[in-house]
């Protein structure tokens, strides 16, 4: 099963750490990205086509600036960024130029993914530069990025992109052998785990941060990209990236690391986008009945069983719906205003028309627009 995942997979993105990527004085590990380089390119004659996310460009950055440990500031952060992205960029236009490979930059923000028509230019940009037989490498546009618009952290960002390229099989390189039962830096009896059939709750419990000054968000935000990877029908392989061979060993069939599966109903491309990559701008809190009939029937949401609606949001806007609990059962965009739906909320879609003056339709939000989480 797991050869299959693999070798089927024509199109990979690999996720490199920047645990990976740098060595102990947190300068960029160069013999570690010429192997890689290596290994990518047998890939590519294998027939693959690969889109790299790489972290790294804020630890290689800050040592050209000389500042130890974390940066303080985020502009220092970003100051950073600046500087090491070049330099990072200059590693894989040399590594990947001794096996004839051409690279290209690509710096994304949430923003640009989250604007559907900016989402399918960086698509488009994509497949062109794959169709040339170029290798694109994808990092957060840290120099410019506010919380607001931020991925945070490129776990993430690599299983948005995985959905954006439409990708069949995402791979994470970390520092670590794979994910265990639990943190192997807390507990050295943590046991490694072979494969992930679901990421459930209790997976989720055994996922710990980032012990480093380097990573940002350990297994936590990897299990959360799995799990993404996963609702587009992509499975994710985790491996050790510091070990020598390990991409050649684990396309050969070789049982290192972690597989995740994916899920068997996969959401399709625009309910990914809807669910994890546009910012929920309010929530919406329905009552027990509605929390059901959207759960387990799959029905629109109607102004019937809305008892509450929080923040302020335009009609098209995605926003989180939650049971009585506030616990999050959905997300999806919405077909009125706050304003309009504080005045609707409780009525029968037939009264829509009478209370606004107009109407759009039945739906808050309609089921082609929702998605269950
Ligand atoms: N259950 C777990 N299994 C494996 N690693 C874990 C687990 N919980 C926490 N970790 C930590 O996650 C770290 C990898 O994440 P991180 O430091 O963010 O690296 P990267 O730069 O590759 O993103 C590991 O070094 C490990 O200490
Ligand atoms: N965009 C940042 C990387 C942030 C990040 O997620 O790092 P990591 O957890 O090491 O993958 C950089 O290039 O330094």
């Amino acid at each position: 099963m797991r050869t299959e995942n693999l070798k089927k997979a024509k199109r990979i993105v690999i996720k490199i750490g920047s645990r990976v990527l740098t060595c102990e004085d947190n300068g960029l590990d160069l013999d570690l990205i010429d192997g890689l380089a290596a290994e990518v390119a047998t890939l590519r004659e294998d027939g693959h086509e690969v889109i790299i996310v790489s972290s790294g460009a804020v630890a290689a950055g800050r040592r050209e600036l000389g500042i130890e440990g974390r940066p303080r500031s985020i502009p220092q952060k970003q100051a950073a960024a600046a500087i090491g992205q070049s330099h990072l960029m200059r590693t894989y236009e040399e590594a990947f130029g001794r096996f004839g490979h051409k690279v290209a930059q690509i710096l994304l923000t949430r923003d640009d993914l989250a604007n559907r028509l900016r989402f399918l230019n960086a698509r488009a940009t994509l497949d062109t530069l794959l169709s040339f037989g170029v290798i694109p490498v994808i990092n957060e546009n840290d120099t410019v990025v506010v919380d607001e618009i931020k991925f945070g952290d490129n776990d993430n960002l690599s299983a948005l992109v995985t959905n954006l390229a439409e990708a069949h099989l995402l791979v994470i390189l970390t520092d670590i052998d794979g994910f265990y039962d639990s943190d192997p830096r807390a507990n050295p009896d943590a046991r490694l785990i072979h494969l992930v059939k679901s990421v459930t709750r209790e997976t989720e419990r055994a996922a710990g941060g980032s012990a480093s000054t380097v990573g940002t968000g350990g297994m936590v935000t990897k299990l959360a990209a799995a799990k993404k990877a996963a609702q587009s029908g992509v499975p994710t392989l985790m491996v050790n990236g510091k070990v020598p061979g390990i991409l050649t060993e684990a396309f050969a069939g070789r049982e290192v690391g972690t597989l995740f599966l994916p899920a068997r109903e996969s959401l399709n491309r625009r309910k990914h986008w809807i669910a994890h990559t546009l910012k929920p701008s309010g929530r919406i809190i329905v009552d027990d009945g509605a929390r059901a009939v959207l759960a387990r029937q799959g029905k629109s949401l109607l102004p019937s069983g809305v008892v509450r609606v929080e923040g302020e949001f335009d009609r098209g806007a995605c926003v989180r719906v939650c049971g009585p609990d506030e616990i999050e059962v959905a997300r999806g965009l919405v077909d009125y205003s706050h304003a309009e739906i504080e005045r609707i909320l409780g009525h029968r879609s037939g009264e829509i028309e009478t209370i606004l003056g107009y109407k759009y339709g039945d739906e808050i939000i309609h089921r082609d627009n929702l998605v269950i989480l």
